[in-house]
């Protein structure tokens, strides 16, 4: 991999994976408060998962607790998420994009997630208004089923990166420990061959808690730990997680 994202604080892209935790509150004290615990734990990030907020559809409060994550998060990023993708939460399209859209132009958040599935030019005409505004973005993917095959993971890594996003990710459901080899292979294989940026994978539930501890070996530059909640099957607590992303990168003085 040979450039990095700098964002905020944060420099994605180098040395240990960074732990991003997911806040999941359904309200302004549960999304206050769990972002404080998500600080106190040593979070390099959050993700506000604003798919659980319950005054989501209110495009001005939601914007309004954006700005108090900013004065609580300092000078560390936040990513802005509003998950379809193996959730019940579900939102018209033209109000997915007017609220990415209004997060952008309320300027607290400093990366947010847009889903692939939503369609490529809606993928890239975001990308394009996000950047116009410094912001940055990660197009995503999930398969929540199964782990397609390699060449089908690192082509759409490929594509996301076309479509304009700053970083790809992409999270796919093992059946066996084979697939979770075909997730490492892949990110290996996308970082090696093929990126000029930071990347995203993992492979979630029990069998892949494996992808979520080596990112630094195989290129996967973040990975997402859980205080209160688990936002995904499979995520580990982040003190656990902060533990072994240390051991594994001291190791290489040993
Ligand atoms: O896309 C992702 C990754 C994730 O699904 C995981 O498996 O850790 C967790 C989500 O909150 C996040 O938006």
């Amino acid at each position: 991999m040979e450039k990095t994202l700098k964002i905020r604080d944060m420099e994605l892209g180098t040395g240990m994976p960074k732990v991003c935790v997911p806040i999941t509150g359904k309200d302004k004290a549960g999304i206050l408060q769990e972002t404080e615990l998500a600080l106190q734990a040593g979070a390099d990030l959050i993700e506000w998962r604003a798919d659980y907020y319950v005054d989501v559809d209110d495009v001005q409060k939601t914007a309004g607790l954006g700005r108090e994550l900013r004065k609580k998060m300092g000078n560390k990023p936040i990513l802005f998420t509003y998950r379809t993708e193996g959730t019940n939460h579900s939102i018209e399209l033209e109000k997915y994009i007017r609220l990415n859209q209004s997060m952008v132009d309320a300027g607290d958040v400093d990366l947010l997630d847009i889903e692939l599935f939503m369609g490529d030019e809606v993928c890239q005409d975001f990308c394009g208004y996000a950047h116009g505004k410094g912001k940055a973005v990660i197009i995503s993917s999930h398969d929540f089923e199964k782990t397609p095959n390699e060449q089908e993971i690192v082509g759409r890594l490929c594509k996301m990166r076309t479509l304009g996003a700053d970083v790809p990710k992409v999270a796919v459901m093992p059946k066996n420990a084979g697939d979770v080899l075909t997730l490492l292979s892949a990110t290996n294989q996308y970082a090696n061959a093929h990126a000029d940026g930071p990347l995203i994978t993992m492979s979630m539930k029990w069998l892949g808690g494996i992808s979520r501890i080596s990112g630094e070996i195989f290129g996967s530059a973040l990975t997402f730990g859980s205080t209160m909640r688990v936002s995904a099957p499979g995520q580990l607590a982040i003190e656990d997680l902060k533990y072994i992303l240390n051991v594994l990168h001291h190791s290489e003085n040993q």
